[in-house]
């Protein structure tokens, strides 16, 4: 797909606004379709003149979105890098996930990437970094003061990253299920998440500055221990053959113990969780917090401690939202603590339309932010993170822990959990 643009942000988003039959015939009349083999000259050569019969003829910028096959990607780059480029004004390449399938075809795959582009004309999409919470993340950290003193490890206990889906139909046959969870999912959006979460305050805004915090953090990371990794596949029962996996060692579950080596988080584990095929669809981050110090309460808070201490909740699946727990005093004439929750719920707080992931983050690209689109050096220390995992699959065929379907996953998840002494909420 190729977008040509003349309009600007505001336009657009004026535009989008519009009721529907009108915004479809507007979009309609702008779409075509062309017939041609998208990885030659002659294919990229008709798309490069059908641009040129409906752009300026002073100044015109593309936007390439290759919605292609991993193994096509580089032919389809290499010849629209050669036959398609406008030299009217910028021209951008949105690439999708897994951008590889190891360190090593990552690299090649990016070498020859910016062979015939700069590093600034590539956007690798990921659209699960364009929700709310991903921006929220960075927005509460570092425009709320309350938390900022917190936020490393003499505070904070742990950090959770759950991304558990309960789609398994619609799963067979998708890219997912091709490329498994880690290429999918861990890679890409759970490692980002936990950069930015992460990151150190970055100079600016600026999508570069971000990116330089972002990698420093991934560069931090310690490589993955198999021995802190879960993995598993579902299982559908024997009638099932829709949802039967034929091959025994894709995964569909990946739960993981990860540590970043700097002077903030030092000791933290900060544990993932994203499955497919699970009981309930729960995306969320949690981080919890340390008990208090010598609690002059510590009597009154019921007898699992663990269950009083602060934790921010920060919700995207079932319902945005973000939640700190904190302890109050229940009303009566007792002195009894109760754990409870302040609560933004943005279906309550916020009556505005929550736009697509895609529709943000498109509007980044026509903007040239990059902050959310992986940088070449993250991407490869984040692929150097999952390599020892990576190879011992490899190597030893490991094949994944099985889990029913619709259940909760497997149990090695939990006793993960417990390793690192916290509690799997499963709610
Ligand atoms: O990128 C992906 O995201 C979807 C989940 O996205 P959502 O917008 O439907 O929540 C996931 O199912 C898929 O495996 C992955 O490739």
């Amino acid at each position: 797909m190729c977008f040509s643009t003349k309009t600007n942000t505001q336009e657009w988003k004026a535009l989008c606004r519009q009721n529907c039959g009108d915004k479809m015939v507007a979009f309609l009349s702008r779409t075509y379709y062309l017939n041609g083999g998208y990885d030659n000259k002659e294919g990229m050569s008709k798309l490069h003149a059908q641009m040129e019969l409906i752009e300026d003829e002073s100044k015109a910028n593309r936007i390439f979105y290759l919605s292609v096959p991993q193994e096509a990607l580089l032919d389809v780059a290499t010849s629209l890098a050669v036959n398609a480029q406008t030299k009217k004004g910028w021209n951008r390449v949105i690439i999708e996930k897994p951008f590889g399938f190891n360190p090593v075809s990552s690299h090649q795959l990016t070498q020859s990437l910016l062979s015939s582009f700069q590093e600034d004309q590539l956007y690798r999409i990921d659209h699960l970094l364009g929700r709310n919470i991903i921006e929220n993340l960075t927005v509460l950290r570092f425009s709320n003061l309350v938390f900022q003193p917190l936020w490393n490890r003499t505070y904070v206990h742990n950090i959770q990253i759950i991304l558990s889906e309960d789609l398994a139909v619609q799963m067979r046959g998708r890219y997912s299920a091709e490329y498994g969870i880690i290429g999918d999912i861990v890679q890409s959006h759970i490692l980002q998440t936990i950069a930015l979460l992460a990151m150190e305050p970055p100079i600016s805004l600026d999508g570069e500055d971000i990116r330089n915090e972002k990698a420093k953090v991934l560069r931090s990371i310690r490589k993955l221990e198999p021995s802190n990794v879960i993995l598993g596949q579902y299982k559908a029962s024997s009638e099932d053959k829709v949802h039967t996996y034929s091959d025994t060692l894709t995964p569909t579950f990946f739960a993981a113990a990860l540590f970043i080596d700097n002077a903030r988080w030092d000791g933290v584990p900060f544990l993932i969780k994203a499955g497919m095929g699970l009981i309930k669809h729960r995306v969320e981050i949690r981080i919890q917090f340390r008990h208090v110090p010598g609690n002059l309460y510590r009597d009154r808070i019921g007898h699992n401690s663990d269950l009083a201490t602060n934790e921010l909740i920060l919700c995207d699946v079932p319902d945005e939202a973000i939640l700190v727990r904190v302890n109050n005093k229940i009303p009566g004439l007792s002195l009894q603590l109760d754990a409870s929750q302040l609560n933004l719920m943005y279906k309550d707080k916020y009556n505005a339309e929550i736009p697509d992931s895609y529709e943000h983050l498109l509007l980044d690209v026509i903007d040239g932010d990059n902050h959310l689109f992986m940088r070449s050096d993250e991407l490869a220390a984040a692929w150097n993170i999952l390599s020892p995992v990576l190879q011992e699959i490899d190597k030893k065929n490991i094949a994944p822990e099985l889990y029913e379907l619709g259940g909760r996953g497997p149990v090695g998840a939990f006793y993960l959990w417990a390793k690192h002494a916290v509690r799997l909420v499963e709610d």
